[in-house]
């Protein structure tokens, strides 16, 4: 088992092909094993496809993990698994595409729902990226208090809580985790969650987003959007 950091958002990726570790077998294994990294995945294949399974690090299993994603594919890189430019895996979100060009692109999830929103007073928009958030504007992010007030919105909406910052031509981005209960370094649905509010509102086609592990990018084609950033190996295998 290998740790993956895509800009500080933390996996033990495990290498389940031989599906050694059963459905029922894997929440009590991520608790017992995970550490104090954010999440587990479990590489898996379907057939000839590899499958992406992201659990949390409390053992909740969740739908899709967009950093996941980038890390899942530098693992298959790195096991010499895929060589291609361009190729696919499966998640629980459907088909992910990855293609290479100065870094790893991922395919994010088609965003399936978006409504504004208010929790307590709170008013933001709630977006589904695989995973459901909730994102809020602030005038600056490095003064909102994200343990607590991130704690209280995400147990009032069950969602991801993201808290966004329009700078002068790039976004600041801080989210409170769903399963992982506390804030990450950086959370790949939560940044395209806020992406999208924000092109539909600018029409911008490409976008840098600061987050507190770094960089990520993202950019919107033909109604699809792409996520890049850091991804690097944490431990010897
Ligand atoms: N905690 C999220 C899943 C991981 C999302 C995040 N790590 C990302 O990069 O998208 C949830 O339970 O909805």
């Amino acid at each position: 088992m290998v740790c993956y950091s895509a800009n500080g958002n933390t996996f033990l990726m495990v290498d389940n092909t031989e599906k050694k570790i059963s459905e029922n077998e894997k929440p009590d294994f991520v608790r017992n094993h995970v550490g104090d990294l954010d999440g587990v995945i479990f590489v898996e294949k379907v057939g000839e496809k590899f499958f992406m399974d992201y659990y949390n690090r409390d053992g909740s299993m969740a739908t899709f993990c967009g950093n996941g994603a980038r890390a899942f594919s530098q693992y298959l890189i790195d096991r010499g698994w895929v060589k291609q430019r361009k190729f696919t895996f499966l998640s629980r979100a459907g088909e992910i595409k990855v293609f290479l060009d100065d870094g790893i692109w991922v395919r994010m999830p088609a965003v399936s729902e978006v409504k504004e929103l208010e929790v307590d007073g709170y008013r933001g928009h709630f977006v589904v990226v695989g995973v459901p958030h909730f994102i809020l504007e602030v005038k600056n992010v490095d003064e909102v208090d994200v343990e607590k007030l991130g704690r209280l919105l995400r147990h009032k909406t069950n969602a991801n809580v993201d808290f966004y910052e329009v700078a002068q031509g790039f976004l600041k981005v801080r989210t409170y985790e769903r399963g992982v209960e506390r804030e990450t370094k950086a959370c790949g649905t939560g940044v395209t969650a806020v992406f999208f509010v924000h092109h539909s509102r600018t029409g911008s086609k490409e976008m840098k987003v600061l987050v507190p592990g770094g960089t990520l990018f993202l950019r919107e084609e033909n109604g699809e959007i792409y996520l890049k950033g850091d991804v690097r190996r944490c431990s010897e295998e």
